[in-house]
């Protein structure tokens, strides 16, 4: 006997709580680390606490509102749009069936174009603090060989592929519009850039080691969020596009200072200073969050605006 499906009844749930012109959302956005506030770009806004929905969790990481807003965007009548205030990470103890049900929930209410934000590490030197990375690929270690593919198991529709593609994973019809939509904001060219997301399970930072062997693998940041939202969402047949805000430096040149060396001036008498290695810690992350919010939201928005709706 198969288990009931817990759609069902978050989606009369929403259909309870929602007025019509809401509940048929065109597009998602899933708001990162410290990103909560890309929301306030919507109007007529009714936020849901993911404590009302069935098959939801609840974010535990500091920056992560748990709840959906719905509400909308851009001039006259407006697009209707959801945003996730929060999402679910697998080091929190969620199941990946958790981390990726909002995703499902949003497809079923019919959104097509899925805009996911998140905070990384920049692994790429070129990549200043405070840069939004439009996301062109992604490198999921967890996914190529280990027990984190949210899409093991039997399939959740006869509808969709056993085997789902990956290689038009990033949308480059959003992508287009993001440097659209940037140009008409006036950003500085810098402001913008691309590159590849490395996805790892944290709750820890990567060591120096790590960090260059992802950058040695081809990755531009490096996160613990997104690729299974991405995954699941191409798989609910969205396009998808993600903005990674950079909000630390990961790969630090000049970060191996030999201790023997060290010891060694020591001994002949030399004045030694041992090296100090810079941390990043949660409330780094936040505060860029916050630095760059106002840039975030008014580029989604203008993203939002600019998809043809037809
Ligand atoms: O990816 P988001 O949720 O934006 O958060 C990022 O920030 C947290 C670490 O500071 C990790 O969860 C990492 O993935
Ligand atoms: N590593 C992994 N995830 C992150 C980082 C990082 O340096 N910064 C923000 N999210």
């Amino acid at each position: 006997m198969t288990s009931p499906s817990p759609y069902a009844s978050t989606l009369d749930v929403l259909a309870g709580l929602l007025p019509p012109h809401l509940l048929q959302p065109r597009v998602g956005i899933v708001c990162g680390s410290g990103l909560s506030t890309l929301a306030s770009s919507l109007r007529d806004v009714h936020e849901v606490p993911y404590s009302a929905l069935d098959g939801f969790g609840k974010s535990t990481v500091e920056g992560h509102k748990s709840a959906l807003a719905f509400g909308l965007i851009g001039p006259g009548e407006g697009i209707p749009v959801v945003a996730m205030l929060g999402r679910f990470h697998p080091y929190e103890g969620h199941k990946l069936s958790t981390v990726v049900y909002p995703i499902r929930i949003l497809a079923k209410l019919g959104v097509r174009d899925l805009i996911i934000t998140n905070a990384s590490g920049g692994l790429n030197p070129n990549l200043a603090v405070g840069t939004i990375v439009v996301i062109q690929d992604h490198l999921a270690l967890p996914n190529l060989t280990g027990p984190l593919n949210p899409l093991l198991g039997p399939q959740t529709s006869p509808d969709h592929p056993r085997f789902v593609p990956l290689s038009d994973a990033y949308s480059t019809k959003l992508r287009r519009l993001a440097f659209l939509a940037a140009h008409d904001l006036s950003f500085d060219d810098d402001a913008l850039a691309e590159g590849v997301y490395a996805w790892v399970s944290g709750p820890t930072y990567e060591t120096p080691a790590e960090g260059r062997f992802l950058r040695a693998a081809g990755a531009d940041v490096v996160g613990m969020s997104t690729v299974p939202e991405v995954v699941v969402a191409k798989e609910e047949g969205m396009e998808v596009m993600v903005l990674s805000l950079v909000t630390n430096p990961v790969v630090i040149p000049d970060t191996y200072r030999s201790i023997k060396e060290e010891v060694k001036a020591e001994l002949a008498g030399k004045p030694v200073e041992l090296p100090v290695m810079p941390v990043v810690s949660h409330d780094d992350v936040l505060a860029v969050g916050r630095q760059k919010a106002e840039a975030m939201k008014q580029l989604v928005a203008r993203i939002i605006e600019m998809i043809p709706h037809v």
